[in-house]
């Protein structure tokens, strides 16, 4: 039989792990009893809102700061000892910015001289790193000719040219326009997918998070709120908390009525809603409903309306505002007292609601999510 050659044992491939780690600013849990296991060549982001902790676990992982508690693995072995230019990590950070009195040749070429990489090896991996980021031609230009874009690009090329198995970015894209950050997004979505590198991105883009994450790490106050693939956090979220970061929402509070076993009726605003929910729900329960903008259907009023119909129910309703978002139209529905977001999508054939119009709103009962609202 074969012997398993040592070197492809021995060949780091990414595997990060965050063990029971904690860190404190004076008291303040930046990171809280963090674990995460983050596989070979994932895309995982971390996500939420300003001071929630993603850039301490970034930190954390580059060696930049040292937990208070906890240990942190990269490939089964224990990195907090080692010095952040020993880690082999590619960083894209934004307050680790290209050096601006050094050609992007210069620059590319930074880490490989740290790791004293011979010249004539340096200049093929430079030429093979620029490719990749599609800047050929460049080498000679400082920093203050590119544009964000550009630059952007290069510090990927830096951060990837000593073919590090692990990337950290953190809110790499913010400082870039719309169109910018959307064309960034899918290059280093191509280059993910191409070098198979493990990439973990901090953001508090939800959109960002989204699109590009194999799995979106969802952070609270130094806590892992939920864990999943983008899908699963944007149609399950485990809490209103995440449902609100993630994605527009609508909140609608509501007393149950009644649950029997398959779905709940839950009193709303001026009427009944049902929702299909595997948790079990008590009569009197206070509860907070959640529907995306894309599952409010809008009907126009009709004689009856406000009824429970087939597939959910119906609650009467006021177009207030109207915006256009080029391939839909986004809705404000007052409804019993409460504004409501509608997205739809726009089509030829599709009905359009003025300001003022009368409405009729419903759920598929599948659409909506349920919270338990504390005492
Ligand atoms: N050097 C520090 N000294 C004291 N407190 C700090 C320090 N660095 C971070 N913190 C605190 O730790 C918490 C987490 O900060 P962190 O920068 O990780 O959050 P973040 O989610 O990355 O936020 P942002 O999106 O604004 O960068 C915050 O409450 C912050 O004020």
């Amino acid at each position: 039989m074969e012997k398993t050659r040592p070197d492809r044992e021995q060949r780091p491939s990414g595997q990060v792990e965050f063990r029971d780690i904690s860190k404190s600013y004076q008291g303040v849990m930046a990171a809280d009893c963090i674990n995460l296991k983050i596989g070979a060549g994932e895309f995982v982001s971390l996500l939420g809102p300003s001071g929630s902790g993603k850039t301490t676990l970034l930190m954390l992982l580059a060696g930049f700061i040292e937990p208070t508690a906890g240990q942190i693995f990269v490939d089964g072995k224990r990195l907090d000892q080692v010095p952040p230019n020993r880690r082999n990590q590619g960083i894209v950070f934004q307050s680790y910015a290209l050096f601006p009195n050094m050609t992007v040749r210069e620059n590319v070429a930074f880490p490989l001289k740290a790791r004293g990489v011979p010249e004539g090896t340096a200049r093929e991996l430079i030429a093979i790193a620029l490719k990749r980021v599609r800047m050929v031609g460049f080498e000679n230009r400082y920093p203050s000719q590119l544009s964000g874009g550009q630059q952007q690009r290069i510090a990927l090329a830096r951060a990837i040219v000593f073919d590090p198995p692990l990337i950290l970015m953190d809110e790499s894209l913010s400082a870039l326009d719309r169109k910018l950050r959307q064309e960034m997004r899918v290059e280093i979505k191509d280059l993910h997918s191409e070098l198979g590198k493990t990439i973990i991105y901090v953001t508090h883009d939800q959109e960002e998070a989204l699109t590009m994450s194999d799995r979106v790490v969802v952070l609270q106050a130094g806590r892992i709120a939920q864990i999943g693939h983008p899908l699963e956090v944007y149609e399950d979220p485990c809490n209103a908390y995440v449902a609100g970061f993630v994605g527009d929402a609508n909140f609608i509070d509501g007393v149950v009525q009644g649950d029997d076993g398959n779905s709940v009726d839950i009193a709303v605003l001026d009427g009944v809603v049902r929702a299909c929910t595997p948790a079990r729900w008590t009569a009197g329960q206070r509860v907070r409903v959640l529907v995306r903008p894309e599952a409010v259907q809008i009907e126009p009023h009709r004689p009856g309306g406000g009824q429970e119909c087939g597939r959910g129910s119906a609650l009467a309703g006021v177009v207030s505002q109207i915006a256009f978002l080029g391939d839909a139209h986004q809705y404000h529905i007052e409804a019993g007292g409460q504004s409501l977001m509608a997205k739809v999508a726009r089509s030829r054939k599709g009905q359009h609601f003025s300001s003022g119009d009368k409405v009729e709103i419903s759920f598929h009962s599948e659409d909506l999510r349920v919270f338990a609202l504390d005492a």
